[in-house]
């Protein structure tokens, strides 16, 4: 790498993308006991051949199935694991060779783990990495401040973290990851475990910090509403490859969805006639449900089961992105197994 090639320019690579990935591949070594005194190695391709770009101020959905590879892309950008090949660079630097420099740079929040002190109260382990990412004094108080003001924590900053709940401890782990102005925020998981005020909470938070300050963001989660909430575009990966990188609404188009019309009829019928590959797919009483194609309009269909049936209500169901991405990793399943 040459000098130029690493220069931190603040808007990140050359090209301008601020996080940027050319066939990334991680692959691991695993010693599996076959038997008495033998083991064989096994290769996992945990991240296969993956090429994406996330501009600054971009916050970005990536998704995907257990054992997928999200933890492992999101190490490789942090520096914590090195690539077997490929090209990787986040505000124009190496990760893995320029950790430390990195570091000042970028925010990290593993839903699972805690980076705080156990024992110590908040404000403690706030005074630590004070120290630790050689926060300017005044920048310090003002970020905490600030922190504390729009996460809640004013209450909590005595408290010894042990005895915070998830979401607390969620709120304090995401301050501790933001008191040094990172550019980016990785965020594994943010609301795993939270109930409904917390997770909104923490959308809340989130959504700011990204329209007002400009963070980009990017944010792996199980939790589908995170994304429909605060993700304009979504990546989904699926066996170390990346299956989709786009608009959210285009999912439904690359899942081959189905949006659902409820109609209420005055009665109990026989299943409506619908023209074709609308289909009536459930019948309760006068309700009756009819699938058709999520890209196209109800309004025909509409149309015409008023024309030819008593029809008292209606309404139209999106499809549930839960369904579209299980569909899309079924087929990619299949197609693997063709
Ligand atoms: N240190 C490691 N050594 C060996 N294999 C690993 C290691 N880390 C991850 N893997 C394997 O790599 C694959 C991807 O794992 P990764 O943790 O990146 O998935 P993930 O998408 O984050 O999953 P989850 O949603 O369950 O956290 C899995 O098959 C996993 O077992």
């Amino acid at each position: 790498m040459t000098g130029s090639e690493s220069g931190s320019s603040r808007e990140g690579g050359p090209e301008g993308a601020f996080i940027e990935l050319h066939g990334v591949e991680k692959v691991f070594e695993v010693r599996k006991k076959t038997g008495f005194m033998k083991r064989e190695r096994r290769r996992v391709r945990a991240v296969d051949s993956i090429s994406f770009r996330v501009e600054r101020g971009e916050m970005v959905g990536y998704i995907g199935p257990n054992g997928a590879g999200k933890s492992t892309t999101i190490k490789m950008l942090t520096g914590i694991l090195t690539p077997s090949a490929g090209r990787l660079r986040v505000a124009g630097i190496d990760p893995s060779r320029e950790r430390t420099r990195l570091a000042h740079r970028i925010g990290v929040v593993f839903g699972q783990r805690t980076t705080l002190w156990w024992d110590l109260p908040l404000l403690a382990s706030y005074r630590l990495m004070h120290r630790m990412y050689r926060i300017p004094d005044a920048r310090y108080r003002e970020n905490l401040a600030r922190l504390v003001d729009l996460l809640d924590l004013g209450d909590l900053l005595d408290v010894p973290v042990r005895q915070l709940s998830l979401g607390q401890r969620m709120r304090g782990d995401i301050a501790a990851a933001l008191l040094h102005d990172p550019e980016v925020l990785y965020l594994d998981e943010p609301t795993i475990g939270l109930d409904v005020v917390s997770k909104s909470k923490v959308r809340e938070f989130l959504r700011e910090l990204n329209t007002e300050r400009g963070t980009t963001v990017l944010l792996t989660t199980h939790d589908l509403q995170d994304i429909e909430q605060l993700c304009k575009r979504v990546m989904v990966i699926d066996h170390g490859r990346l299956m989709y990188d786009g608009p959210l609404a285009g999912l439904h188009e690359a899942g081959e969805s189905e949006r659902t019309l409820v109609v209420d009829l005055e009665r109990e019928l026989p299943p409506i006639e619908a023209p074709a590959p609308a289909r009536v797919v459930r019948v309760d009483g006068p309700r009756q449900w009819l699938a058709f194609p999520a890209g196209e309009s109800a309004a025909p269909l509409v149309a015409r089961i008023a024309a030819e049936y008593p029809l008292v209500d209606l309404s139209v169901r999106e499809p549930d992105i839960e369904a579209v991405i299980a569909k899309m990793y079924v087929e990619q399943a299949e197609r693997a197994i063709s």
